[in-house]
């Protein structure tokens, strides 16, 4: 079978391949977990910080191959499965089937081998980052005392990845000549200690002699009127959600400060999601597809207004996850009207129908809705104009700093 992992997971899948975390030869199963937790070793005993999983949904048995792909399809590894637990994670040895040789500083992913091959036995002195290097001043006393060679390791993942590089470029111009540069994709490990010891262990691999972690980033978030900004209704059919999200998008542009993306309603069903049913399966892909394009537009730093009817809570939570994990905000409206309300209005005729058994798993009537219990604003518009529906919304926008 054929299997497309996590970042995280791609992220450890290379470094096991590229023998960054040596002495791992594949992703860790049960017994060696427990010890890493235990007692920071492996099993047998070899010194082993952190742990190196992969989860898979699907059902293996020890034995069976599985292709990773990259989130392109492109096979990176086949996995032999030596065991699976009943959470999903999946241990045995892995196999590289091609080198992912694409992505910013591609060409800057060497090695342990090949870095250690240029080092040629002399003392290096590594210096792992994960953003600027603030004082040089003290990597070029440490490396003059060592008589070591300057080795910048960039721990280039995710969003950031790029900007570490950069840094460590930057960084290499000032520092003394032969000074070398590596990227790493290491995933930050959450435990600070664990981190770092991990840290400690892949700069041994590239030869590092003695290693310096060098400062964490500090992230100033931008002010809120210049942050992304996902604003997501979600409410039953004949709610309001389209009425009130259109009036705030007039109102936004209007304004002019922001640059605002409307998602509307009918586009999204006629365009991005035309052919999906309304099983549960079909509005979960929907809502993920609305979802993954409110965060493309709030990567930039764009507002999006989104209005679907989005019934479940957990599909609501995996969009306020993407749009978080680009850096935007997430607001989550929930258009309360009660299903009374809404069935008297019943401006398209479809809880008539929904009624009468002519549409099947509509939602309210045949099919659930989750309330929200995380809205950042409830508006029932039973006894409310549109116009205040509206303000509601730009009032809470004003008092975040989003709109200015
Ligand atoms: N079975 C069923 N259940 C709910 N709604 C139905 C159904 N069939 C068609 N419609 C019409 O589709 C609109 C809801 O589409 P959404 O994309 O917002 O739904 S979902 O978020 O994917 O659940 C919704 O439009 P709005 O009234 O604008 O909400 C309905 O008019
Ligand atoms: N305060 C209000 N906010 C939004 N819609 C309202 C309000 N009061 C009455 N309505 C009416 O309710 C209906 C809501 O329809 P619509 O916005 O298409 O809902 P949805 O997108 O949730 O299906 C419209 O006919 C609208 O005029």
């Amino acid at each position: 079978m054929e299997w497309t992992p996590e970042p995280h997971e791609l992220a450890d899948l290379e470094l096991l391949l590229s023998g960054a975390f040596e002495p791992l030869t594949g992703f860790l199963g049960h017994d060696d977990l427990h010890a890493v937790h235990e007692r920071g070793t492996l099993a047998d005993g070899t010194p082993w910080p952190a742990a190196v999983t992969l989860h898979l949904s699907a059902e293996v048995s020890p034995g069976d191959e599985v292709t990773l792909l990259d989130p392109e399809g492109l096979p990176l590894a086949a996995l032999t499965v030596a065991a699976q637990e009943p959470d999903g994670l999946v241990s045995g040895p892995i196999k590289g089937l091609g080198a992912p040789e694409h992505g910013p500083f591609a060409r800057l992913r060497r090695t342990p081998e090949q870095v250690r091959e240029e080092l040629g036995g002399r003392a290096a002195l590594a210096v792992t980052m994960r953003g600027p290097l603030d004082d040089l001043s003290e990597i070029v006393a440490t490396a003059r005392d060592l008589d070591a060679v300057i080795l910048l390791l960039p721990l280039a993942y995710g969003e950031q990845g790029p900007a570490v590089v950069r840094a460590a470029l930057r960084a290499q111009e000032k520092l003394p000549a032969g000074t070398l540069v590596a990227s790493v994709p290491l995933a930050p490990r959450e435990e600070p200690e664990i981190d770092l010891e991990l840290r400690e262990h892949v700069a041994t691999a590239y030869g590092a002699t003695e290693h310096l972690a060098g400062p964490d980033p500090v992230h100033i978030p931008g002010p809120p009127h210049r942050r992304g900004l996902v604003v997501f209704f979600t409410g039953l059919s004949g709610s309001g959600k389209s009425t009130i999200a259109r009036g705030l998008r007039d109102v936004l542009l209007e304004l002019g400060t922001r640059t605002v993306t409307y998602l509307d309603g009918d586009l999204v069903r006629h365009l991005l999601s035309k052919g999906l049913t309304f099983s549960k399966a079909d509005r979960d892909l929907n809502i993920r597809r609305i979802g993954f394009v409110a965060a493309e537009a709030a990567r930039h730093g764009g507002l999006a207004i989104c209005a679907p009817i989005a019934p479940y809570a957990a599909t609501r939570e995996e969009v306020r996850e993407m749009a978080e994990s680009v850096g935007a905000d997430f607001l989550l409206v929930h258009v309360a009207t009660p299903l009374e309300e809404c069935e008297r209005r019943d401006r398209k005729g479809l809880y008539a129908k929904a009624r009468a058994g002519l549409i099947p798993e509509f939602t309210g009537v045949s099919d659930p809705y989750e309330e929200p219990d995380d809205a950042d604003l409830t508006i029932d518009t039973t006894h409310l104009p549109i116009e205040a529906a509206v303000s509601r919304v730009l009032d809470t926008l004003k008092g975040g700093g989003w709109i200015r």
